[in-house]
Parts: structure tokens; sequence; C-alpha cells
């Protein structure tokens, strides 16, 4: 019998929606089926100024919400008819929504996760149930509230008496760390995408840099590269997490402000070696030895990114996630599908050594179809 769940990913590089159908019942989890769909450019527009303080938020939130419920029910859609399947036939869709704000252990002591989400309005258009809110269980248990996809990674990328890395290269990257003794650990390590993608945007009209060839035909700036770097959040211990809260448009120019002109592809090359050196950095720090990184997220798809790994990792067998059979656009997506599985079956995640939560928790809520 077929254990069908369908994922729904849309992260901090505000690419688009990218969602899986996925059967649950053999051994490895097999993605039957998988689609993306862009943003609107209105609705991209919108969501990514709702990840700063603005006019009128709630309402523009809840609009924004239900805009890209629509996007997520049309990939749904897509998914059900490509794999020939009746909505009755899926369990749940686990939506992950998308983060306009993190700032957890903040403020009050509590603070918060915040991810654009209309579960109810996706259920309806889609007549399935639908697990979200992922993340605020965690953070009210005194957890990061992310990063969430180790707990997948463990199953999924996890090796009987070998210790593994799993490195998420998004718009913000994480790295989980699979030991050898069966223990791991997970963490934001700084930015992925975000900032490249942003500055070839402003300097290229390109949405992000394919295959990282304008970085490679930069070099990087070594004095911006160690004005970067210092930035406080990189030299902080685990549990950790972050976001375009921090690591922004506005944190770069301010970083910029005192390096007058630069060459744009030289900044490109430093931004691309300040994602690499700082993942590799901790992999260094925390894992020195590991023989194995598995790469997913879009960062898996930037080869300047992945041969400067590479290079600052050198006793490190490197590789995308495609090498072990799942492609690493559909990692994420998948997470969400598995985590959607462990909500419907009440399953607790051993959060600690994670996200720094106070213990194993069930995550999520149901919204039936
Ligand atoms: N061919 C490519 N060459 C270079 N970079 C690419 C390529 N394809 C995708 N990317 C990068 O990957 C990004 C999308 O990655 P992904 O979908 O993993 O991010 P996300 O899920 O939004 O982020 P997060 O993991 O932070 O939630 C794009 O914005 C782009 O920067
Ligand atoms: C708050 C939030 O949305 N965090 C994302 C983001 O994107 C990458 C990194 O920062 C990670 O912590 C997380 O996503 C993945 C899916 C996670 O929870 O594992």
């Amino acid at each position: 019998m077929p254990d069908l769940f369908i994922g729904l990913m849309s992260g901090t590089s505000l690419d688009g929606v990218d969602g899986v159908l996925v059967d649950f019942s053999p051994d490895a989890p097999l993605v039957i089926e998988h689609a993306s769909a862009p943003f609107p450019p209105d609705l991209r527009a919108e969501l990514l100024a709702l990840n700063t303080p603005g006019e009128n938020e709630l309402h523009r939130a809840a609009l924004a919400g239900n805009g890209l419920m629509r996007v997520y029910a049309d990939v749904v859609a897509t998914l059900l008819r490509s794999a020939r399947v009746a909505p009755g036939t899926v369990t749940a869709i686990g939506a992950h929504g998308q983060t306009v704000r993190h700032r957890p252990q903040e403020f009050d002591g509590t603070g918060y996760t915040l991810q654009l989400c209309q579960p109810a309005l996706l259920a309806e258009l889609s007549g399935i149930d639908v697990v979200a809110d992922f993340r605020s269980r965690d953070v009210a248990a005194g957890g990061q509230g992310a990063p969430l996809a180790p707990f997948f990674h463990q199953g999924r990328f996890g090796r009987r008496g070998e210790t593994v890395g799993v490195l998420n290269i998004g718009g913000i990257s994480n790295l989980t760390l699979l030991r050898a003794d069966g223990s791991m650990l997970g963490f934001d390590c700084g930015p992925g995408n975000s900032l490249m993608d942003a500055w070839c945007s402003l300097h290229t009209g390109q949405p992000y840099d394919d295959q990282g060839a304008w970085a490679a035909s930069g070099r990087p700036v070594p004095a911006l590269l160690e004005a970067l770097r210092a930035e406080p959040y990189f030299a902080k211990a685990p549990p950790k997490s972050t976001g375009r809260d921090l690591f922004n448009k506005e944190w770069l120019r301010y970083k910029l402000l005192p390096f007058g002109s630069l060459a744009p592809e030289d900044v490109q090359a430093t931004l691309a070696e300040l994602t690499a050196a700082a993942c590799a950095a901790d992999v260094l720090r925390l894992q020195p030895g590991l023989r194995r990184l598995i790469v997913c997220g879009g960062g898996a798809l930037n080869t300047h990114l992945m041969r400067r790994l590479r290079a600052l990792l050198p006793d490190t067998g490197v590789n995308s996630s495609a090498d072990d059979g799942l492609p690493p656009l559909q990692v994420e997506a998948t997470a969400f599908a598995w985590l959607a599985r462990r909500t419907v079956r009440r399953e607790k995640l051993e959060l600690e050594s994670t996200t720094g939560a106070r213990g194993a928790r069930v995550l999520g809520c149901i919204y039936p179809a």
C-alpha cells in the first residue's frame, strides 16, 4: 500500500515553491513527482517587502498568505495530475509557508518565528489535510525553531558507523552533522545564496548567478571578506539559526560602505567566498576530518560554489545529494512531507541537539480537509 504525502517548501531565496509527492512505504522515501512554480512578480515583491517592517502589515500579510496558498494549490494540482493520483489517496500535505520574520528567544525571552501560511485555504483548495506551522512549538519549548530538516537528513542520509555531513545551501545555509555514534547536530551556518542573488539581480538583472559563472569571473576582495566574516553570528556556538532578519541587502550595503567602489564581479566573488568559507569553517571547527559532505539546496547547482567548498575542505568528499538519489531541489520539500507524516502519527522529534528545545515534541498543526 502506498503511503503518500506531499511536501511544499518556499524558502528564504524567495524563488518560488518546490513540491514533491512522496511514497513513504519503501525503506527510503520515494519521490514520485516533483513540481515547482515561480512566484508571480507582485507576490514575490510583497513577500520580500514583508521581511522588513512596513505599513499595514497585518492586512498585507493576510493577503500575501492567501496568494501564497494559491501557488501552493497549483503545485499540488500539478503533482496530482502528473502522477495521476486522486487527492483522497494523499494522507496530508506538509506546507512550510513563507518565513517573513525569525526572532526566536528574543524580546520577551520566547520570541517568535513567523511563516505566512493560510492552511485552511489550502485544505479548502486541495481537498487534502494540511499540516503547517512546524516551527512555533519548537520555539515555545525554548528552541530556535530551525533548522528542522536535520531530522529528515538523519533518516535519509545517515549511515550506520559513519559520520556524514549534510549541507543545505538555500537562501540561508544550514549544516547537519550525523555522527557515527548516532548523535547529531544541526544549525544555520549563515548566508547561502541570498546575498549573491541580491547582488546579481542588482547588477545583472538576473535573479541568480547561473552556475556561479559571474562570481568565477571576479576575484574575492580579502579585506571585504574579512569584514563580512567579522559578523558575530559566525563565531557563535550552536544551537543557532538566522535569516533575512540579519543577512539582507541592508547588512551588505552597510558592510560595503568603507570600501568605496569595487568591481561588481569582485563583490560577487567575495559573497560566494563568504558562503563557502563560513560553511567550510563550521565543518572544520565541529567535525575536523569529515569524509563525506552531501550538498543540497540550489547552491549545489552553483558550480563555482561547489568548487570553492572542495578547495576549502580538501580532506572531505563534497558531492551533490543527487549522487545519493535525491536531487538538491527536492530535499527540503521531501523533509516537509516527512515532517507532516510525523505530525499525523503524533511522533515526537528529539529536538535538543539541533534546535536547543527543552525536549522531544510533536511539531505542526493539522487542518482537516
Ligand atoms: N543553476 C544554478 N546556478 C547557481 N545557483 C542556482 C542555480 N539554481 C538555483 N540556484 C540558487 O539556488 C537558489 C534556490 O535554492 P533553494 O530553492 O534551495 O532555496 P530556498 O529553499 O528558497 O532556501 P532556504 O533553504 O534558505 O529555505 C536560487 O535562488 C539560486 O541562488
Ligand atoms: C526560519 C526558517 O525558515 N529557516 C529556514 C531557512 O532556510 C535555511 C535555513 O534558514 C533553515 O534554518 C530553515 O529551513 C530549513 C528547511 C530547515 O528548517 O531545516
